[in-house]
């Protein structure tokens, strides 16, 4: 039976997603000051072909054309992040150049009636201020706190719908624990320290949201993977356990409970990690949704010799370029999980896959994300059906872009980015988008 958007509640919102890193360009422009990311792209060898954010898609010029792309679509909403760098200069003062940038793409959205979804931090630290000592310095929070309040007092008339962090896990584990990401730290103790200040930055950000914008709503997005036993053996369950509660409950639980999760705490601890519980109070600021990011599952395996004690396994299921197994069953598991552990209403603010994209005779015949996305929709569908209070849903990506240190290798847009030309191209997926849409 095929899918059709009015199986869904009319309320539901569909929409895309960006961050301002990966699409704008433009990272010397009218004042801009450089982020973590700036610094860590230009570093030999750690992005693949040694490519960095400078042009992406130069949606900082283009920005009028690819918002009329997601108006001829249909879609109902955008949800993109703000470049920190972009509108407070090292001085502390605000940058005007900046500020009316996303002015005028605010004004662009509402006048094509599309929702604007704003995201503070999608990882773009103000260079300056990791030079203070970033989100390991215990000030950071209230760095963000008037960050976030000039924002909210500059676009919170028009805008109401806010994330405060994209994925604090990505932030402090691939930043600070893996060295992965921007701005390259291998140091668990670090991590935790970091997710803690990401965690207290978000709850200034929160009240200071409650004194400008007063009928607006606030988040936080999170990634949430959907944690599994590799075998049936009881060690490998209880350890995915483990892991649900350091990846998932850890940027859940405070905000909510006031509490770290309890096994992860233990756990840490036993390895020497010293843990922070100041400003749980702050920290669990009520908030009016979760943003879930959901991409695939991990299987955890029981793994003595491993200093963790557990691995990763690499599934059996199909899996996208980004080597990530396809599994929408995981998306449904965790709304439901969410949903009725925490008791708040929910956003996928992403959901999408990298694929094997060709543009050939100018078109690009993406049927596997077609399928990747009607198969996440139906899930998405019947967690609502189930009971989950789940509003929206906004795909990962609007366009091809700068996907962190797979470079321009990987390819997530329903549209496809030509970056020689900067010319935009509709997928299949995005056809058949709008054909969904339409009805
Ligand atoms: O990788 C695709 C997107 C990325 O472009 C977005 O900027 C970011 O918000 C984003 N988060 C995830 C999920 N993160 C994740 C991290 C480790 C393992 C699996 C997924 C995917 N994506």
């Amino acid at each position: 039976m095929r899918l059709k958007r009015s199986d869904f509640p009319r309320w539901f919102v569909f929409g895309v997603a960006t961050s301002a890193y990966q699409i704008e360009g433009a990272v010397n422009e009218d004042g801009r000051e450089h982020s973590i990311w700036d610094v860590f792209s230009h570093i030999n060898g750690n992005i693949k072909n040694n490519e960095n954010g400078d042009i992406a898609c130069d949606h900082y010029h283009r920005f009028e054309e690819d918002i009329s792309i997601i108006s001829e679509l249909g879609l109902d909403s955008y949800r993109f992040s703000i470049a920190w760098p972009r509108v407070v200069k090292k001085d502390g003062k605000k940058n005007e150049k900046g500020l009316d940038f996303y002015n005028r793409l605010v004004d662009r959205l509402l006048e094509k009636d599309i929702i604007p979804f704003v995201t503070l931090y999608h990882w773009d630290l103000p260079y300056y201020l990791y030079e203070k000592g970033g989100w390991l310095s215990n000030d950071i929070a209230y760095y963000f706190r008037d960050y976030a309040a000039l924002i909210f007092e500059e676009l919170g008339d028009r805008v109401k719908y806010w994330i405060t962090l994209n994925e604090p896990w990505c932030s402090s584990h691939l930043g600070y624990f893996m060295g992965i990401h921007a701005p390259g730290h291998k140091n668990l103790n670090e991590a935790i320290k970091v997710a803690h200040n990401l965690l207290r930055s978000h709850g200034y950000a929160v009240e200071a949201f409650r004194e400008i914008v007063k009928d607006g709503k606030i988040g936080i997005t999170n990634v949430v993977t959907k944690v599994e036993p590799a075998n049936e053996r009881e060690e490998d369950y209880q350890f995915a356990l483990l892991v649900d509660e350091l990846i998932n409950g850890w940027f859940h639980d405070p905000i909510v409970f006031g509490r770290y999760p309890e096994n992860a705490k233990g756990f840490l601890k036993r390895f020497g990690i010293k843990i922070y519980e100041n400003d749980m109070k702050i920290i669990s600021n009520d908030i009016d949704f979760f943003g879930v990011n959901y991409y695939t599952r991990q299987l955890i395996e029981y793994s003595p010799e491993n200093p963790f004690m557990y691995k990763q396994i690499i599934g059996k299921l199909p899996k996208t370029e980004m080597n990530w197994e396809i599994y929408p069953q995981g998306l449904y598991d965790m709304l439901k999980k969410l949903y009725f552990r925490y008791k708040l209403p929910l956003y996928i603010t992403e959901n999408g896959m990298a694929g094997p994209d060709k543009l050939e005779n100018e078109i690009v015949n993406d049927d596997y994300r077609i399928d990747y996305l009607e198969q996440h929709f139906k899930m998405a569908l019947k967690a609502v059906n189930d009971g989950v209070d789940l509003r929206g849903y906004f795909i990962w990506t609007l366009m091809d872009n700068f996907e962190w240190i797979e470079g321009y290798s990987k390819r997530f847009g329903i549209i496809y980015t030509d970056y020689k030309t900067q010319k935009r191209y509709l997928k299949e997926s995005a056809l058949w988008l709008k054909e969904f849409l339409s009805n």
